[in-house]
C-alpha cells in the first residue's frame, strides 16, 4: 500500500500518532520492514466510537474515516513532510547554543557532543571498559541467580514488559506485532533502577550513575519531561539473532506526546571481536546524507541518539551480546 494513496485528515492522524506514541513509551518501538503491516486504526480505543451517535444527518460529515496504515507508512508519510531530524531538533531548548557557549551547564558532555546530537542526530563515546566489564560480570550473575529475569522480547505480550500498560497490550494489534520473534531475537528485562535493591551493586550502580549524568546534561539543552528513564537490559544469545530496522519513537518536536526522546545505549561485551557481528547499524537522517554507519558493540562503547530521528538495526550477532539501554522522555 502506498502512503500517498491514503487520504487522512490532520486530526485523525494526530490522534492516531498520539496513540502510537503511547505504545512507543512502552516497549513497542516503531519497527518497520517487510511484512510489518499494522492497522493504525486498530490501535487504542474510543476514537472510532466517538462518532457513533445518530443525530439525523449531522453525523454524516463527521464520520471518521478509518484508515489503514502501517507504522512504516506512517513514518514514511511524516518523513516525507519533514526530515525527522529537523523535527527532533525542535526538542532542543531555544537557548541551547547560548548554553553551549556558556558551557557552564554541561558537566559530563562536551559542547561538540551536544552539537553532534543536534546536527547529526547521534554521537558516540566510550566509557571505562574495565568498569563496564566488571558490570557485565555482575549482571550475568544477577541473571544466573534469577535476580534479573530475562524474557524473550519476541514473546507473547503480557509476559514480557513489566513497565507496559495492560490496556495497550490487550487492545493493540500493533503492540502484539512488536513482540514478533522474527523482528528481534533478544531477551530483555526492564530494570527498576530507582526501586530495587537487586541493582544495588557496585559497578552496575556506577554505570547507572553515568546514564543519569548524561541525562542531567541533556536536560539543560533538550526539553525532557522526566528525571527518570526506562532502563532495558537486552541479551542476544548469538546464533545470528538480530533486531530488524526500526525507530524507537515517532519524530517529535516536543509538543505534547509522551514520546521517547533520547536513546542511550552502552554495550557490555568485553571479549567482542569483529567476527561476532552484532553491530548496530545507524541510518543517518536524509538531511545529513542518509549514509549507514556501523557501531561496534564492544565494552564501553556508548551511543546517544534522538529516538524519533534515527532508524537503526541490530545486525546478526554470533556471540552473546549484552546492552543496557536508557530511554529518556
Ligand atoms: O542493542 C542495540 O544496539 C539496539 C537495541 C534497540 O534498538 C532497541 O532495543 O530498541
Ligand atoms: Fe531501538
Amino acid at each position: 500500500m502506498s502512503s500517498e494513496a491514503t487520504p487522512i485528515s490532520e486530526t485523525n492522524i494526530s490522534e492516531r500518532i498520539y496513540q502510537l506514541s503511547n505504545l512507543a513509551a512502552t516497549d513497542a518501538p516503531l519497527r518497520f520492514g517487510e511484512g510489518d503491516a499494522k492497522r493504525v486504526s486498530d490501535i487504542g480505543s474510543g476514537l472510532d466510537g466517538d462518532f457513533d451517535y445518530d443525530y439525523e444527518g449531522q453525523e454524516e460529515d463527521e464520520e471518521e474515516e478509518i484508515v489503514e496504515m502501517s507504522e512504516a507508512e506512517l513514518i514514511a508519510m511524516l518523513d516525507g513532510e519533514r526530515d525527522p531530524l529537523s523535527v527532533c531538533q525542535q526538542l532542543f531548548v531555544k537557548s541551547y547554543e547560548d548554553k553551549l557557549d556558556a558551557a557552564a551547564d554541561l558537566k559530563y558532555l562536551s559542547k561538540s557532543q551536544i552539537q553532534e546530537l543536534y546536527n547529526e542526530g547521534y554521537f558516540t563515546m566510550d566509557w571505562d571498559a574495565s568498569l563496564v566489564a566488571a558490570t557485565r560480570v555482575e549482571i550475568m550473575d544477577l541473571i544466573n541467580t534469577q535476580q534479573i529475569k530475562l524474557e524473550p522480547a519476541g514473546h507473547q505480550p503480557g509476559t514480557v514488559d513489566s513497565t507496559s500498560d495492560d490496556e495497550n497490550v490487550e487492545s493493540s494489534g500493533a503492540f502484539c506485532a512488536s513482540f514478533d520473534s522474527r523482528a528481534r531475537g533478544d531477551s530483555i528485562s526492564f530494570l527498576k533502577v530507582d526501586e530495587s535493591p537487586v541493582h544495588d551493586t557496585e559497578n552496575l550502580s556506577q554505570m547507572i550513575a553515568l546514564y543519569k549524568n548524561i541525562q542531567r546534561d541533556l536536560k539543560n539543552v533538550i526539553n525532557l519531561k522526566h528525571e527518570s528513564a526506562e532502563y532495558q537490559l537486552a541479551l542476544y544469545p548469538g546464533r545470528g539473532t538480530h533486531y530488524e530496522k526500526h525507530r524507537d519513537a515517532l519524530p517529535d518536536d516536543g509538543s505534547e506526546w509522551d514520546q521517547r526522546r533520547v536513546t542511550i545505549i552502552c554495550y557490555l561485551n568485553s571479549e567482542w571481536k569483529e567476527a561476532d557481528g552484532g553491530h548496530l547499524r545507524i541510518y543517518k537522517p536524509p538531511m545529513t546524507g542518509g549514509d549507514q554507519v556501523e557501531i561496534e558493540p564492544q565494552a564501553g562503547r556508548v551511543i546517544v541518539f534522538l529516538s524519533g530521528a534515527i532508524d537503526h538495526e541490530v545486525m546478526p550477532s554470533y556471540a552473546e551480546r549484552l546492552a543496557l539501554t536508557a530511554w529518556c522522555q
